[in-house]
């Protein structure tokens, strides 16, 4: 059914547009599955439709916003959220996280997932790009829940307790993308975790692999310093250099953090149009030092886009939160006010292009509330005032799933029986 938003007090468009008092169409073709949204006031009197054939959404004290993407996490660690906090990347790896992943069944990773989109969901966040263990568990999830998922196999060779036959992973990651690259919301993609948990040969497969099926490369790069000593002490190269030397980067390569990177660095990347995503609140937690050079990036003309990274180092999956942190970190790194301003922040969180969406998704966040009081500019009040809880509802490829902050596929009773499920699983933890 088409859907009509009805006298919006504001919304922002996917080019920053700012749009007063306003309604918003948005209809799907069945056969095509086209959506196409118009933006203009008085639409019901002005047009042909028919009530009767029409959702009615009331938007009065709403604003409507793109779908936000979370373009770096990995979902089903919510199950770990809280396990270890205050930790260096490496530590907390090895010590805390590795061992309790490897106590982790097919099915608690689809119970920690749909926990995961759910709460994606209910923060506004309508795509997603995610590497973890069982990914056909967090298909399961994301179809479930009806987002949209850009679900990474993850290959590890190396390092590890996950660490598995390699030729068997490889196998097993081509029938993950041949099983679900049909799939209008689910892209399937092949993710090497790291350049310290991955060998040469490894990438170079896994690119092969990317290639012949024509999906995303993704991986973690440059996170800590300690990852950038280390390659160079071993290989005497670092690790964006390491990667174009053996020929990875290429514009269907995305990689996460890209803290410790140089000057030099960002346009080797630009060159090879390689997207990034942005973890401001994963890199401040976890220590990794340095600040990924924003500026440096948005002169080199480098894709950027925001990512959580996993709920065990952020800890929540709230993109509108991101945003300030992302925002406020570069002002204060650079003792510059301009720079991670509104319309730069907005940008990389609406950013589902590069991980394979289109974002014709449609947020409402719910402006009656007194930390959204007074409106001078509603960009503003995005950015620096609201956080995931003023989602009231959400639209995503012209179905809503949720409305008046309620799932509209999940009910009270299921969703008891997930946060009990999740309860139980957990007890396996040390
Ligand atoms: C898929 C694996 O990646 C691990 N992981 C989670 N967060 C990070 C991070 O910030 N850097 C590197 N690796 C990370 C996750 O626990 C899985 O083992
Ligand atoms: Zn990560």
């Amino acid at each position: 059914m088409d859907i009509l938003i009805r006298d919006l007090d504001y919304a922002v468009d996917i080019n920053l547009n700012v749009y007063k008092n306003i309604d918003i169409l948005i209809r799907r073709d069945e056969d095509s599955k086209k959506i196409s949204i118009d933006r203009g006031r008085n639409l019901l009197e002005k047009s042909n439709l028919d009530k009767k054939d029409l959702k009615i959404i009331d938007g009065d004290k709403k604003c409507a916003l793109p779908g936000l993407s979370n373009n770096h996490t990995h979902i089903p660690m919510t199950l770990l959220r809280g396990i270890a906090d205050d930790m260096i990347l490496q530590e907390w790896l090895r010590e805390k996280i590795w061992p309790n992943e490897g106590r982790l069944t097919g099915e608690d990773v689809y119970y920690g997932a749909l926990l995961g989109c759910l709460e994606m969901l209910r923060f506004g966040i309508t795509s997603f790009n995610d590497m973890y263990f069982f990914p056909e568990e967090i298909v399961r999830a994301t179809k479930e829940v009806g987002i949209k998922g850009t679900v990474g196999f993850p290959i590890i060779d190396f390092g590890t307790p996950q660490c598995k036959d390699l030729d068997k992973l490889l196998n097993n990651c081509e029938k993950f993308i041949k099983e679900y690259i049909a799939e209008e919301k689910i892209n399937p993609v092949v993710a090497p975790h790291a350049p310290y948990t991955c060998s040469k040969d490894t990438y170079v497969q896994c690119r092969e692999i990317s290639q012949e099926y024509n999906v995303l490369l993704h991986t973690h790069l440059s996170e800590t310093r300690y990852e950038v000593v280390e390659m160079e002490n071993k290989i005497g190269m670092r690790p964006v250099e390491y990667l174009e030397s053996i020929g990875i980067l290429g514009d269907n390569l995305i990689t996460a953090h890209c803290v410790w990177i140089t000057k030099e660095e960002v346009k080797i990347l630009a060159k090879h149009r390689v997207k990034v995503v942005h973890c401001p609140g994963s890199n401040m937690k976890l220590a990794s030092g340095g600040v990924m050079p924003l500026v440096e990036m948005l002169r080199e003309g480098v894709s950027l886009s925001l990512g959580t990274d996993g709920p065990a180092s952020n800890n929540n999956l709230d993109i509108l939160e991101e945003m300030k942190i992302a925002a406020l970190l570069h002002k204060a790194h650079r003792w510059d006010p301009t720079v991670g301003d509104v319309d730069t922040v907005l940008r990389m969180a609406f950013n589902s292009e590069s991980i394979g969406f289109e974002n014709r998704d449609i947020v409402l966040l719910d402006l009656n509330s007194p930390h959204l009081r007074p409106v001078h500019n509603i960009k503003s009040n995005i950015v620096y005032s609201a956080n995931g809880n003023d989602v009231d509802t959400v639209i995503v490829e012209g179905e809503v799933l949720l409305e008046n902050k309620k799932f509209s596929k999940i009910d009270d009773k299921y969703l008891r029986n997930i946060y009990h499920k999740v309860n139980s699983i957990i007890k396996k933890f040390n």
